[in-house]
């Protein structure tokens, strides 16, 4: 039993690290179909991308997706991972327990990695894996989850970089450590697209060895690989070779060739299987793959074949309660209490949503330390712009016969706050989509935690922004500082920011980036053109609503208002004549005279809040319905 479920990965390192339970995994006619427009014939056209597939997936087994670019491999391993399941039909069945292949989830707790890195960049691997350990096990006591850390990072040869940071860690390493992210859950099932691309023949070879070996311990794990070597292929299990859309061959690893003989064609002495299967599936043999598969899949191997098919996937010991308890009882760092517990449950239990978002927000918080620069530059960027319009705009705050330029200099600065505040997070937030995707199918932790923890950093920031902007520009163009009228106009800036702000993240978070870039400018620009060049009575019927409905037109009333409303007393005027010597004639010309600043107030607050629930909406949909 020992040896059935230790795992030597190195010389060294022996895994005592179990599933909780064993998953097989089988799918039937599994098809996916996707309609693209057809820009030359004008109408839609159904693209079939998956035409039937029958398989299963076992447990103790490393199973590789293979084929030629193109012959659905992704896609066959998003819709059994649940990852993604658009256009996909057929069935599923996860322990016996079915579910139609559309149903887009993890299915029996599935752990997916993907092929990009989702990494933290500015996150040390110790940090990443603490926090990790901190999220998904809640259950563990603090020393716990320090020991497990530690066991998953020797398992997968990762003790030495505990320092680094992710970013700085090798491609290798970098593959290493999205497994032992997962890992920590002790997942049963685990979906790993393309891990060995990118990575030289030794890193792929180890990357391999380690799956193979988490396999031995019960896991079932399927990974894509495009083109194995011959050494990769060795260690692989079992096969699911994939040619057009449909399952050329689907079997152990070993009976690959004979079965290949069996329809025909003999793999040349010397021939890498692998090289000579992806041969076959590209068509380079001319034989019809639909009747070389039917052959393949009725072969059935000789008695006196060496292979034994059960070889493989033994795990005698997970068959029995009674040995798993035995087997979680030689884990040396957790409690027989705390296994029975676990066991009782069968699942590591998320750490609840108060605590989720402690965690993120420390998370973010120790990014943002390490990446501080931004921070900086932003703020800095404020400071520069208001020392600019201060200096262009030197005293026209006080003055009467310059109150156009100061009214240029109130506009200029709604443009500024509205632009800084939607587009830092319109485009980096579409950046962000593809971590949270991932963390959140890997049920690290739930959107609402997420959300208040992203907020938690990105308000401030924009805050701090504004104030550093306002205070500046406001002192250096002689605008008035009583106390009512300053507090109006900083806290007015600030509101109207955050509410683009606001704007940004649902910009970001339905729209891809290439969209999103001139979608938030345009959106801004249309705004504005309420408040600053187009009075309500000048508008067409047809627009009034956007008048009302717009932010940046109640932003910049209120603004104006806080600096030439409330009975401002006549201004001092160093001409002859000054147009708008009385304040309230200035407001009266621009249509501003009897401005509800509460009204305004509550259109840009409930701006925000209806832009964060609609982001919230939309970022639910997008991760729950794929
Ligand atoms: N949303 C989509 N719209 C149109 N075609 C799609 C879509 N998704 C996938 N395809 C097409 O389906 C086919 C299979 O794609 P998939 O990514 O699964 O292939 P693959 O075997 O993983 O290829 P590779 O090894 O090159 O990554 C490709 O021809 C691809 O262009």
């Amino acid at each position: 039993m020992e040896d059935a479920c230790a795992v030597g990965l190195s010389n060294n390192n022996v895994v005592s690290l179990l599933p909780r339970r064993t998953v097989t995994l089988e799918f039937r006619n599994i098809t996916c179909s996707v309609n693209s427009f057809s820009l030359t014939k004008l109408k839609y056209e159904q693209k079939q991308i998956l035409k039937g597939v029958d398989g299963c997936f076992k447990p103790g087994e490393l199973t590789t997706i293979c084929g030629p670019s193109g012959a659905g491999k992704t896609t066959l391993l998003n819709i059994l991972a649940g990852y993604t399941t658009r256009g996909a039909a057929g069935e599923i069945s996860v322990n016996g327990s079915c579910a139609c292949a559309s149903q887009s989830s993890g299915r029996g707790g599935a752990r997916y990695i993907r092929q990009q890195d989702d990494l933290r960049a500015h996150l040390t691997v110790r940090e990443a894996m603490s926090l990790a350990a901190a999220l998904k096990l809640a259950d563990f006591s603090a020393h716990e989850k320090k020991e497990k850390v530690h066991e998953v990072l020797s398992l997968l040869s990762l003790s030495g970089t505990y320092q680094t940071l992710c970013r700085d860690l090798s491609g290798g390493q970098k593959r290493r450590l999205a497994v032992a992210l997962e890992l920590l859950s002790d997942p049963s099932l685990m979906f790993l697209d393309e891990p060995t691309t990118g990575l030289d023949s030794s890193s792929s070879t180890s990357l391999i060895s380690l799956l193979n070996g988490l396999a031995r311990g019960g896991r079932t794990i399927v990974a894509t690989i495009h083109q194995p070597s011959a050494l990769l292929f060795e260690k692989i299990d079992s096969v699911y070779c994939l040619a057009q859309g449909r399952a050329l061959y689907h079997g152990p690893r070993a009976r690959l060739l004979p079965a290949l003989t069996s329809a025909g064609l003999k793999c040349p002495p010397y021939h890498n299987p692998a090289d000579f299967l992806m041969e076959v599936a590209s068509g380079e043999y001319d034989v019809d793959l639909v009747k070389v598969a039917g052959v393949m899949k009725r072969y059935k191997p000789d008695q006196s074949e060496a292979f034994d098919p059960h070889s493989v996937p033994t795990i005698p010991a997970l068959q029995h309660t009674k040995d798993i308890a035995l087997e979680l009882k030689s884990m040396p760092f957790i409690s027989d209490s705390k296994h029975q517990q676990i066991y009782k449950k069968n699942m590591y239990r998320q750490s609840g949503l108060l605590r989720q978002t402690w965690i993120l927000l420390y998370r973010n918080y120790l990014m943002t330390t390490r990446n501080y620069s931004l921070f900086m530059y932003r703020v800095a960027a404020h400071v520069v712009i208001a020392l600019l319009f201060g200096y262009l705009y030197l005293g026209v705050g006080s003055e009467a016969s310059s109150v156009l330029g100061n009214y240029v200099y109130l506009y200029g600065s709604m443009l500024l706050v509205v632009y800084t505040g939607k587009m830092s997070v319109t485009l980096s937030f579409p950046l962000e989509m593809d971590i949270l995707r991932a963390e959140h199918f890997n049920r690290w932790y739930n959107l609402g935690p997420y959300i208040v923890s992203i907020l938690a950093v990105e308000l401030p920031f924009q805050m701090i922004s504004c104030v550093s902007y306002v205070v500046l520009s406001y002192w250096l163009t002689d605008n008035p500082l009583e106390p009512t009228r300053a507090t109006l106009f900083l806290a007015t800036i600030v509101a109207t920011s955050l509410c683009a702000q606001a704007w940004g993240y649902f910009i970001g978070s339905t729209t891809p980036t290439k969209i999103a870039v001139f979608l938030g400018p345009v959106l801004a620009c249309l705004f504005s053109v309420f408040g600053f060049c187009l009075a309500l009575s000048d508008t067409p019927k047809p627009f009034k609503w956007l008048h009302h409905v717009s932010y940046f037109r109640a932003g910049f009333h209120i603004a104006v208002h806080s600096v030439y409303g409330f009975n401002r007393t006549k201004m001092h005027c160093n001409k002859e004549y000054c147009h708008y010597r009385t304040p309230s004639k200035f407001l009266t010309e621009m249509d501003m005279e009897y401005i509800d600043v509460g009204g305004n107030m509550a259109v840009v607050l409930s701006t925000t809040v209806i832009m964060h629930v609609l982001t919230c909406i939309a970022l639910w949909y997008r991760l729950n319905k794929r």
